[in-house]
């Protein structure tokens, strides 16, 4: 694909599917009371409950809370946790702590004096508290293109947004920015932000030598209360709402592949309008080593990208392509040299820009709309899959022979 470093388009351009840092309070504080009080917003976006109207500002409400930027306190903090355990189990049914067991007897008071508030009531109360604690914070949200102004602070990625185009880093680096938990949730967040922002194009790119390592695999190793499946369950809800956002995204999405790409981060791109890579990129699907199955709706998208014989290379006998490879099968739109990689790409993209937004956002959703359906029952079906694979011993030992090598290190 590349000839003596001059970059060229691929020979087989049929994507024929297209198909800061500011840490928040609540994750920062080394043995904060919050902490102690083992706050459960993402456990309770993973159950499942409440599937009825108010269930999406709930959500949100739960996602929301993890970004206040100030600790709301001790008193608030029940508050939230006493709401939180009435909306999704009702009243307080656990046995009443000792009196020297100072912070589950908080707890439990906090949860008690609800006494038999309904558990909408309980929901509503949460998603009014939050609103109220975070309305100083949301004007900062909306962000107009060419002011360069950071977004939303995260923990895991800088948002940013320039000549309308909205960019999302992760940023990890340390970590070859695999994904963790709250990471996952911030991708989210963050896409659910660019779509309702000014800009015109939102790209995704890593920071540091890697453009991302996949699923961060100590993800499985905080296990909750409910156990290893409850742990299974709530990945599968996360996974499908994960990769439910960028099936949705309704304008142009591109990713500028700045290095190595490996597991999720890969499948994903075949939900990407575009992909730009630096012939330093390699794309690496070793799902079965790891025990693991395709997601991302990779199975259905790689076999209509690359043909059913170069998507099972990939995604059963985890062959890693090079950047030219992986052009060359219709993965990625074009290849770069890496030292000018960053400077070619973005002066394409802020061309591109420059184009009629409508037009551009509108094209898109001709062009993806009539698969969306397809693409979120191939989702869901993956990620029911990947719940029983996560419990199974080839996916359980790969994990520990992972962890265990890293700690002699
Ligand atoms: C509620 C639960 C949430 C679950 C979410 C549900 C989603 C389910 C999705 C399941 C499907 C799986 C999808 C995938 O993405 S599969 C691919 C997973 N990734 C890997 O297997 C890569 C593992 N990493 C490596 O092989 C190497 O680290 C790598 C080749 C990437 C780099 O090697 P190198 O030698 O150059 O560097 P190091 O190994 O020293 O790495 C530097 C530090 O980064 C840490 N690291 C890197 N990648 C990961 C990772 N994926 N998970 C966790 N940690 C990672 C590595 O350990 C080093 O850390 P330390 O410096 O602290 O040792």
């Amino acid at each position: 694909m590349l000839n003596g470093g001059v970059h060229k388009p691929c020979e087989k351009p049929n994507r024929n599917l297209s198909v800061g840092n500011k840490k928040p309070w609540n994750m920062v504080v080394a043995l904060s009371p919050l902490q102690v009080i083992g706050f459960p917003s993402l456990q309770l976006h993973m159950s499942g409950i409440a599937m009825r109207a108010s269930q999406e500002d709930f959500e949100n409400a739960l996602n929301q809370v993890k970004l206040l930027k100030k600790d709301p306190g001790n008193e608030v903090k029940l508050k939230l946790y006493a709401l939180y355990k009435q909306a999704t189990e009702g009243p307080c049914n656990m046995p009443k702590p000792g009196v020297f067991d100072f912070i589950n007897k908080a707890k439990w008071d906090a949860w008690d004096a609800l006494g038999n508030l309904p558990k909408e009531t309980a929901r509503q109360n949460y998603v009014d508290l939050v609103s109220s604690l975070s309305s100083s914070s949301e004007s900062s949200n909306q962000v107009q293109p060419g002011t360069d102004r950071k977004q939303q602070e995260y923990e895991n990625l800088v948002v940013t947004s320039e000549d309308g185009i909205t960019k999302i880093t992760l940023n990890r680096p340390t970590k070859k920015n695999a994904i963790n938990t709250q990471m996952y949730q911030e991708i989210i967040l963050a896409l659910k932000a660019a779509s309702n922002d000014d800009s015109i194009l939102t790209v995704v790119t890593g920071n540091g030598d890697y453009y991302c390592s996949g699923n961060d695999l100590t993800n499985f190793m905080d296990i909750p209360p409910g156990g290893v499946e409850e742990k299974a369950k709530q990945s599968a809800v996360l996974l499908r709402d994960f990769v439910g956002s960028f099936i949705d995204f309704p304008k142009p999405l591109i990713a500028v592949v700045n290095g190595p790409a490996m597991g999720i981060s890969v499948t994903i791109l075949g939900l990407f309008d575009a992909v730009y890579a630096s012939d330093r990129a390699t794309f690496h699907t070793p799902f079965s080593h790891l025990g693991l199955t395709p997601e991302g709706c990779a199975s259905y998208t790689f076999p209509k990208i690359m043909g059913p014989a170069k998507a099972t290379e990939m995604l059963i006998f985890g062959k890693k392509l090079t950047a030219g490879e992986a052009c060359a099968q219709g993965l990625v739109t074009e290849v770069f040299p890496d030292s000018t990689f960053q400077k070619e790409v973005w002066t394409r993209l802020k061309a591109y820009s420059k184009l009629p937004k409508n037009a551009m956002k509108i094209s898109k959703q001709v062009i993806r709309n009539m698969e969306k359906e397809k693409l979120h029952a191939v989702n869901a079906e993956e990620s029911s899959v990947l719940q029983e694979r996560c419990l199974s011993d080839e996916c359980i030992n790969a994990a520990v022979n992972f962890l265990s090598k890293r700690a002699k290190l």
